[in-house]
This record gives C-alpha cells, sequence and structure tokens, in this order.
C-alpha cells in the first residue's frame, strides 16, 4: 500500500507537485521523511506537515474486513475461468485481490489462456464476465489480436456474432508491449492511472520470467541477489495492484530443469522413478522468493502430443487437482467429465505429489523445493 501515488490521497496537486520535484510521489516515500524535512520539501508550517503525514498515513492503510464481510462478497471475489471444474476447485475461479501463476512448459498454453482470460474478463456480468477492461502486457511479443477475436467468436459464437461487440471487446484489451526488466518494472509502477483509465478488471503479465532470464546470467557474481530484488520490487508492486484496485492479477512463468540433483522425497517409492527420471526434476522459474510471493499457482504441462493437464498446485482453498485439456479453437477445453472429485485425493501429501511429464523429468510441486535458477 506504500507504493500508493500520492496523486490518489487527496494531496493537493499543488503540494504533490512541489514534492515530485524532489523525487517525493508515493506514500512511502512522504512516510520515510521527517516532519522537518517534509516542511522543508513542500513549503509546509510544521502543524500542515503534520497533517499531511496523517493524511497520506490514513491513505495508505490497508482496510480492516471481518472473515463476514469476505464470505458475503465471496462470489465477487472470484473470477470465473468458465471452465466449470477448476472454478468449482478454486471455489469460484481466480481469486480478486492475489496473484495466479500460471506456469509450463513453451508451447503448452499459457499465453492461449491469458488470452482467453481477456475475452472473459470484457464480457458483462450476466454471463460471468467482469464487464471490465483488462491490462495485458506482454513480454514476449506472443500477444495475438487474432487469436483473440478467434477465440471470442469460437467461444460465444452468438454474443460475437454482432460485429459491434467484437469491436468494443477488442478496444478493451490493453496491450503494453514491455521487452525488458525494466521497462516491465517501470510500467508497473505507472500502472495505477492506467487501471483506472482503462477501467481495468484483469492485470496480465505475459511472462514475468522471459525478460528476467534473458537478461540475468545468475551464474555471475551478484547477479542473483539483484535478480530476486527486481523480482521483489515487482511482486510488491503486483500485490499492492491487485489489493488496491480488488483485482485478479495473471502472471505467466517457465519452468526450470535441476540436471543432476536428486529429489528428497520420502513419500515416493524409489522403485517407480525410472533411471532417466532419477537425476534431474523441474520446477516453476525464478527461485523461491517469487514462489513464495504469488498465491496460485497453476502448473500446465503436457499429457500427450494432444492433451495436456492443469494442475492446481497452490491454493490457499483448493486441494492438489488435476484436469485434462486440450486447446481449441475457442480457447482451452477441459476434457471428458473432469469432475473435480474424480481428480482429488491422488496422493497423501499434494505438496510432494510426483507428476510423470513427457520430457522424462519430474515436477515437484512442493512450494519449499530449493530453486536457484
Ligand atoms: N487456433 C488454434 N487452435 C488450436 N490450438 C492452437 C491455436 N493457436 C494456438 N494453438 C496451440 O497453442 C500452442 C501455443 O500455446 P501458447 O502460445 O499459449 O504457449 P505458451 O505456453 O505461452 O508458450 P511459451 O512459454 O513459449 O510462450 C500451440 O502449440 C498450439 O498447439
Amino acid at each position: 500500500m506504500g507504493s500508493k501515488k500520492l496523486r490518489r490521497t487527496g494531496v493537493s496537486a499543488d503540494i504533490c507537485e512541489r514534492l515530485k520535484r524532489h523525487q517525493v510521489e508515493t506514500c512511502q516515500d512522504v512516510l520515510s521523511v521527517t516532519p522537518v524535512e517534509l516542511m522543508r520539501l513542500a513549503g509546509l508550517s510544521y502543524p500542515a506537515a503534520l497533517d499531511l503525514l496523517r493524511l497520506v498515513s490514513k491513505a495508505c492503510v490497508p482496510a480492516v474486513s471481518t472473515a463476514w464481510d469476505l464470505w458475503r462478497k465471496k462470489g465477487e471475489l472470484c473470477f470465473s475461468t468458465s471452465l466449470p471444474a477448476l472454478d468449482r476447485l478454486l471455489q469460484g475461479g481466480l481469486p480478486h485481490g492475489a496473484l495466479t501463476e500460471v506456469t509450463g512448459p513453451s508451447g503448452c498454453g499459457k499465453t492461449q489462456l491469458c488470452i482467453m482470460l481477456s475475452v472473459l474478463a470484457t464480457l458483462p456480468r450476466t454471463m460471468g464476465g467482469l464487464d471490465s477492461g483488462v491490462i495485458y502486457i506482454d513480454t514476449e511479443s506472443a500477444f495475438s489480436a487474432e487469436r483473440l477475436i478467434e477465440m471470442a467468436q469460437a467461444r460465444f459464437p452468438e454474443f460475437f456474432s454482432a460485429k459491434e461487440r467484437l469491436l468494443e471487446m477488442a478496444s478493451r484489451v490493453h496491450l503494453f508491449r514491455e521487452l525488458t526488466c525494466q521497462d516491465v518494472l517501470n510500467r508497473l509502477e505507472r500502472l495505477e492511472e492506467d487501471i483506472i483509465a482503462c477501467r481495468a478488471g484483469l492485470l496480465i503479465l505475459d511472462s514475468v520470467a522471459s525478460v528476467v532470464r534473458k537478461e540475468f546470467d545468475t551464474s555471475l557474481p551478484g547477479n542473483l541477489t539483484y535478480r530476486s530484488n527486481l523480482l521483489g520490487q515487482e511482486a510488491a508492486v503486483l500485490k499492492y495492484l491487485s489489493q488496491e484496485f480488488c483485482i485478479p492479477v495473471v502472471l505467466t512463468n517457465q519452468i526450470t530443469t535441476h540436471v543432476g540433483e536428486k529429489v528428497h522425497c520420502p513419500q515416493w517409492n524409489q522403485a517407480d522413478v525410472p533411471a532417466e527420471e532419477d537425476s534431474g526434476f523441474v520446477t516453476a522459474a525464478l527461485g523461491n522468493t517469487w514462489s513464495h510471493s504469488v498465491n496460485t499457482r497453476l502448473i500446465v504441462q503436457y499429457e500427450d502430443t494432444e492433451r495436456r493437464q492443469i494442475v492446481i498446485a497452490k491454493s490457499p482453498v483448493a486441494p492438489f487437482a488435476v484436469l485434462s485439456y486440450t486447446i481449441q479453437r475457442e480457447g482451452i477445453r477441459l476434457e471428458g467429465n473432469a469432475s473435480p472429485e474424480s481428480v482429488l485425493n491422488q496422493g497423501t501429501d499434494p505438496g510432494l505429489q510426483p507428476i510423470r511429464v513427457r520430457t522424462g523429468f519430474i515436477y515437484n510441486l512442493s512450494q519449499a523445493t530449493p530453486s536457484t535458477c
């Protein structure tokens, strides 16, 4: 909440302008200086500086809500994915005010899911949408407007049979192409105004990993620390935005392979692990600090050439679960009668459930997996 811009706290434009000249732009900046310094920077009397500090403190203090408040608003606090089995498991869909990460190998459908969610967010509430705009930060130049239109028409043929609706939907998805780490961070730090201007109800960052992994060779001294700090800053801003505007934030991540590291998991029957799988595993990229920053983690993976799986690997409300899906013209389609019950109880400890993938490696879904990649 400290990263809230002063302009949005009720502080007069004149004082904001004066403070901006001294690089004091957020609540955190104001609350980091003493009243005497604030007098000097803003040209205020001592009592006025104290009033300003009080006003800014009040504006950025997180609102307290009771469990009853949250329970009453239960339906409003989730964004339906339009995949009924997944929504049921997630108790309504992707949570508002929290970060959801979709991680998995290349080509598995992460961007397809993000494009599909963009269409869904623009739909009227009566159709399960958010009736809102979307902010889509694309760091891989992977977003396709043609695919957005194709998906919308194939998924909701009746609704999007009118050209005006298609145009309106497409004009509500606001795309920002940011191709370096610094650009992504700068964009995130300026996003408050954009969220308000676009009436955005969904924020997507596709992908958080690609720029970071391109720019940082973590084998070089100091790089890992610098990268962790940068990711920490990104996570803090994303969390602030999701909570301040009570919107779902969806991030995509890649996977990383740990070759030659044996996964210690007492619950696995070692006889079940083929020799070639014994020497490595894959896990979500970007390391432990990042891993703990996301609230919900969905892993997508290949089942065979056609079918893929969504794994609920981390969620405060859902059990570990696996759902099969394919990618069609209309986007993600769940396969069979993927009822949540049929995928539960697959293991005793969800955090340590091994999942075989086509590459022959093993996903270690434990949130405590050491990852230095
Ligand atoms: N119109 C379509 N109909 C069916 N499947 C499609 C269509 N368009 C794309 N796909 C499928 O989507 C896959 C690409 O998915 P996507 O771009 O979401 O991958 P990704 O997980 O984001 O990969 P990366 O990590 O490399 O960005 C393609 O391999 C293809 O199988």
